[in-house]
């Protein structure tokens, strides 16, 4: 069970990692946004798992622009995935580019925040997309990463209509993984074994601690700033 720790500033702030486990099923609508501070929500995880799923409903749920990731791939890079090829770290690396710059432009056009899907497979391909927000003062990234075993990703893969990544691709994204790292405090694990509305509930309760973790945190950095003047 997620728990919210706030601390003296916002880029202090730590969320637990690990798996959420929900009773309720809430809204995310009723949870606005701190006024000072912008996210990038980065839907993390192999496909499959739900990320296009899950993004959609943030981004309607928190009125923010959404990008889908698997429109930044170039079409050499598809052309290997609907080949059954497994991406390289070269294929990645101009990917997370584009997907970086295309969050800072929504940001930088007044957006309040962004959704972004980005399997995010390796914590070197994270550290990469955290670069984008990290001497941003205002923005701030927070990783959702979806978890499901390999059964129902190959189940769900296989079920899916007019998509280019065939269900022979999920062992070699599942070989590739690197779960969220203990250090990886903006980093969420959400299990997506459940149907959609519990998934939503478990979401909407992810992005509510956060929510409410970086109000308190952001509030307390004012604090501490009038109180020295
Ligand atoms: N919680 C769920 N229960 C059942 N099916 C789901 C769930 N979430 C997503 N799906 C379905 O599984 C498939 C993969 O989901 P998708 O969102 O495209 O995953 P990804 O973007 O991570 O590849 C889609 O056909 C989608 O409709
Ligand atoms: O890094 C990669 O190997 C790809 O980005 C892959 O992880 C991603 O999942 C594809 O874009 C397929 O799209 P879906 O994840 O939507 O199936």
């Amino acid at each position: 069970m997620l728990t919210a720790e706030t601390t003296s500033t916002l880029h202090e702030t730590q969320l637990n990692p690990g798996s959420y486990t929900i009773e309720t099923s809430p809204s995310i609508k009723q949870y606005a946004p701190h006024p000072a501070l912008r996210h990038v929500w980065v839907v993390a995880g192999p496909a499959g798992c739900g990320k296009t799923t899950v993004a959609s409903y943030m981004s309607c749920e928190l009125d923010l622009p959404y990008l889908e990731g698997d429109e930044y791939h170039t079409q050499a890079s598809v052309a290997k995935m609907a080949a059954g090829i497994a991406l390289t770290d070269a294929d990645r690396w101009d990917w997370l580019r584009f997907l970086r710059i295309a969050a800072l432009e929504k940001i930088q056009q007044g957006a309040h925040g962004v959704v972004l899907t980005c399997s995010s497979l390796k914590r070197t391909y994270r550290d990469d997309l955290r670069s984008a927000t990290e001497n941003i003062q205002d923005v701030v990234m927070h990783f959702i990463y979806l978890s499901a075993t390999e059964e129902l990703l190959i189940n769900r893969v296989a079920a899916r209509k007019g998509h280019y990544m065939g269900a022979n691709m999920v062992r070699s994204q599942l070989a590739e993984l690197e779960p969220p790292a203990p250090d990886e405090a903006d980093m969420v694990t959400v299990d997506v074994s459940g149907m959609a509305p519990e998934v939503q509930a478990l979401v909407s309760k992810v992005v509510e601690d956060i929510l409410n973790a970086s109000a308190v945190g952001e509030m307390k950095r004012v604090q501490k700033e009038n109180s020295s003047l």
